[in-house]
């Protein structure tokens, strides 16, 4: 494929500024603790968005979910290659896995919306750290994100189908090979 140069050598180094438009409020305080994707370990927590942004919330109510974009705070690596959680020893790509340990610290969590209050969304499903700020919030439309026929990669050969029935913590779901029950 011969693909222009232009625009990659445009953007390669370049940097994108990006101002926080929100913070979340959680009960997670230290990473072994926090879930490692929050629909293993629900948890409630709250969305606070900047009053300044508040009324960029207009609508949102009428939706049960929501993906909540932002900025790992507390990564402490830029890797390419990372253990991932729930896999043992193996290593994998960074693009191939969720560690926050990435060249661009940005996290990505769909949380349910259980209530709006002005500027504060209540919201389930948290696997984020107390303090994070918040860098976007886009509704999960159904017909818009919603694929039937999906290949999860690594991920399909684990057993992960029932761990919601496990009853593990956080800190007992991660650094384990999930191969074997
Ligand atoms: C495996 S990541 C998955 C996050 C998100 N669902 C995703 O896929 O991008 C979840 C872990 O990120 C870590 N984490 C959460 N908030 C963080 C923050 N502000 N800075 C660094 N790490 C954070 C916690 O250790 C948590 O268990």
């Amino acid at each position: 494929m011969n693909l222009s140069r232009e625009h990659a050598n445009k953007w390669r180094n370049a940097d994108i500024t990006f101002h926080p438009i929100g913070v979340i409020h959680s009960e997670h305080t230290e990473h072994d603790n926090t879930p490692i994707q929050g629909i293993f370990n629900p948890s409630v927590g709250y969305v606070e968005v900047f009053e300044e942004n508040a009324d960029g919330l207009k609508d949102i109510e009428s939706f049960s979910h929501i993906y909540v974009l932002y900025y790992f705070d507390r990564a402490t690596a830029k890797n390419l290659i990372q253990k991932p959680f729930l896999d043992g020893e193996k290593e994998r790509g960074i693009f191939a896995i969720r560690h926050f340990n990435r060249p661009n610290p940005i996290g990505l969590s769909i949380m349910e919306l259980l209530g709006v209050d002005g500027n504060i969304l209540k919201v389930g499903g948290v696997d984020v750290l107390d303090g994070t700020p918040v860098i976007d919030i886009k509704p999960y439309v159904k017909q818009f994100d919603y694929r039937e026929e999906v290949k999860s990669g690594w991920v399909d050969s684990k057993h992960m189908d029932d761990i919601a029935e496990w009853n593990c913590t956080p800190k007992e779901l991660r650094n384990r090979d999930r191969t074997t029950k």
